[in-house]
Parts: C-alpha cells; sequence; structure tokens
C-alpha cells in the first residue's frame, strides 16, 4: 500500500544523531505511585530501596508547554524528534539492558539520541521507524541503556487493507490476569507525563485515529512483563527486550504470560482468545550459559 503523503527521508534522517539531556530525580513519591497503580505485590518501596524495573519509562521525560503540543496530545515533532508527516504515533518495541538498580531518592540523568530512523510498507500501509537510544545514569554511574522504536503510521482511511485474523495467542506457563480500566491508563500516563490522547480521550481515539477504544500502552504492558518475569525468577532481568505486535484496548482483560525458555522466559501479553499484543524476552546475565 503507497501512502499518499510526501516522505523526504534524507531530511527526516538529518535529525539522527540529535541528542538530548533531562534530569530527574526517584523520588519516594514516583516510587509508591508506581507500586500502586501496576499493583505490585509486597510492601510499598522505600527511601535507599532499588525501584521497580522500568520505572525509568517515568522519569526524565520532556515537559513541552501545553501549547507546544500537537493535536495527538505529544510535543510537537520537529524538536528533538524529527517531523515525520504521518500522524498516528505508537510504540512499536524496545530493547533494555540494567547494569545496576535505581535507588529510590537518587538524583538521574537521561541521555537520549536519535539513532535511526526507517521507511517501510506494512500491511497496515506506510510505516516511518525512529529509533531513539537512551542512557540512564546517576553520577558517573549508568543504570540503563535501552533502546526505543517508535512507529509513525498513515492517517485512518477507507483504503486500510483489512488485517489478517491472527491466531489466538497460547496460555504460558505461568500467567495473570490485569483488568485494564481507563483509570489505569490514565494513571499510567500520569506517572509517565505521556498526554497522548490515544489513551485517555475516547473521542480522540476512535474517531480520528481509528481504533475501537482507548489503547493500553505499549510500555505500560512492557511494566507488567518484566516485573512478571523478576516476580518468577525473584530477581530483576538483567536484559529485557520487547515488540508491541498487535493493540490492546480498555476495558479488556490483559493476560500476561511467560514460559521458561532455556535460560531465558519468553513472555507475552493477549486479551481472551486474541492473538499476541507484546511479546518480550527477559534475560539474567548471571543464568547465561
Ligand atoms: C507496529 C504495527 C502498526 C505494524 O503493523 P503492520 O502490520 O503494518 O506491519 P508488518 O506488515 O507486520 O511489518 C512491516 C515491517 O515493519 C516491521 N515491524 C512491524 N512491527 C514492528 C514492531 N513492533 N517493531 C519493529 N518493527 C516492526 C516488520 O518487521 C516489517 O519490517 P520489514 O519490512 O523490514 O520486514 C503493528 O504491529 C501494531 O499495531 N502493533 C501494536 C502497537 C501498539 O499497540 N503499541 C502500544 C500502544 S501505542 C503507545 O503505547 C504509544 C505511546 C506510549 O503513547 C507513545 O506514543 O510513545
Amino acid at each position: 500500500m503507497t501512502s499518499k503523503v510526501a516522505i523526504d527521508l534524507d531530511f527526516l534522517r538529518s535529525w539522527i544523531g540529535r541528542e538530548q539531556t533531562l534530569e530527574d530525580v526517584v523520588t519516594l513519591d514516583l516510587a509508591r505511585k508506581f507500586h500502586a497503580t501496576l499493583e505490585l505485590p509486597g510492601p510499598p518501596p522505600e527511601r535507599g530501596q532499588p525501584a521497580a524495573p522500568l520505572i525509568h519509562f517515568c522519569l526524565a521525560q520532556p515537559a513541552v508547554p501545553t501549547a507546544e503540543l500537537a493535536e495527538d496530545g505529544h510535543p510537537a515533532k520537529g524538536g528533538f524528534l524529527p517531523p515525520v508527516p504521518l500522524p498516528r504515533r505508537m510504540w512499536a518495541g524496545g530493547d533494555v539492558t540494567f547494569h545496576g538498580p535505581i535507588v529510590i531518592g537518587e538524583a538521574v540523568r537521561r541521555v537520549s539520541r536519535v539513532v535511526d530512523l526507517r521507511s517501510k510498507s506494512g500491511r497496515s500501509g506506510h510505516l516511518v521507524f525512529v529509533t531513539v537510544e537512551h542512557r540512564l545514569e546517576s553520577g558517573s554511574r549508568l543504570l540503563v541503556q535501552e533502546r526505543q522504536d517508535i512507529v509513525y503510521r498513515d492517517a485512518v482511511t477507507g483504503e486500510t487493507a483489512p488485517q489478517p485474523v491472527a491466531d489466538p495467542a497460547g496460555v504460558g506457563q505461568e500467567h495473570q490476569d490485569v483488568a485494564i480500566s481507563p483509570p489505569l491508563l490514565f494513571r499510567y500516563s500520569a506517572l509517565t507525563f505521556n498526554s497522548h490522547r490515544i489513551h485517555y480521550d475516547r473521542d480522540y481515539a476512535v474517531g480520528v485515529e481509528g481504533y475501537r477504544d482507548l489503547v493500553v500502552h505499549g510500555p505500560l504492558q512492557a511494566t507488567l512483563l518484566c516485573n512478571l518475569a523478576a516476580r518468577i525468577k525473584g530477581k530483576p532481568a538483567t536484559h529485557f527486550s520487547f515488540r508491541a505486535q498487535s493493540p490492546v484496548f480498555a476495558d479488556d482483560i490483559l493476560t500476561l504470560n511467560a514460559s521458561a525458555d532455556g535460560a531465558e522466559w519468553r513472555l507475552w501479553t493477549c486479551r481472551p482468545d486474541g492473538p499476541v499484543a507484546m511479546s518480550a524476552t527477559a534475560r539474567w546475565a548471571d543464568d547465561a550459559e
């Protein structure tokens, strides 16, 4: 399927190399709200303890004035991120290496860099992938290295190709149901300072972006899976990668699944009888063969 939007790839690729550095403090307040929002087991965390895996998606997020947000609620493109002229943004996937604990109470710095931009033709239309690398540091300590894949998609048109019906995802060796509600999506948007309207503005999500309901955040699914992996193994993973394969929506039950695969665990989310929504792999460095 060919997009009707002209895309100047050379111009967009000139964003490669652009950097942004933002600072934050891992507050006890954030850690407690994160624990409550995700309904993590055990007592709320305390200052000086390691924070739960993937809390860093909430840290050092850009804070542009409200007037500088685009129609979709994200900061207008053309600043740190390239002005890709496709309107529908999604979080497509990522790869995270944990080098050391993020300690509640410590100051952190996130250094982000645009490292790639590619145009692809997918079953759902034209796609532009932007890859961003993040380094989370505290003083001279490297805490987390992350690759983030963002995808921009064509506007919804009557011509959008019908999607093939994917097979239902299987049930994992370990599984857990999570009720997805608008308040959960709202709380996660607030924790990550993400004003993307597909997660809280149903009229916009359905009427403008063409989804059937509010969309569940990719980073929220990744965080639920990564914390499940930590619970199963009794220790946080040192490496976690994930890919969002199909969207899931509010008012669904989201099942978190996990199965051992040698020294790794394969994880995935799905709604009842639905296809894989997100697939992921968790690894532990001291378990490598
Ligand atoms: C991404 C969609 C549109 C592509 O769907 P498609 O059917 O059009 O693509 P395809 O035909 O399967 O594949 C086309 C090409 O794209 C690649 N590709 C395909 N998928 C991926 C992926 N995930 N990551 C990396 N690459 C991917 C794929 O490998 C292939 O490359 P090739 O031509 O070189 O072989 C589709 O898979 C989809 O809808 N996935 C679910 C996305 C989702 O629900 N994300 C979370 C919610 S959005 C969100 O959290 C937002 C947030 C937090 O507010 C925020 O803005 O940051």
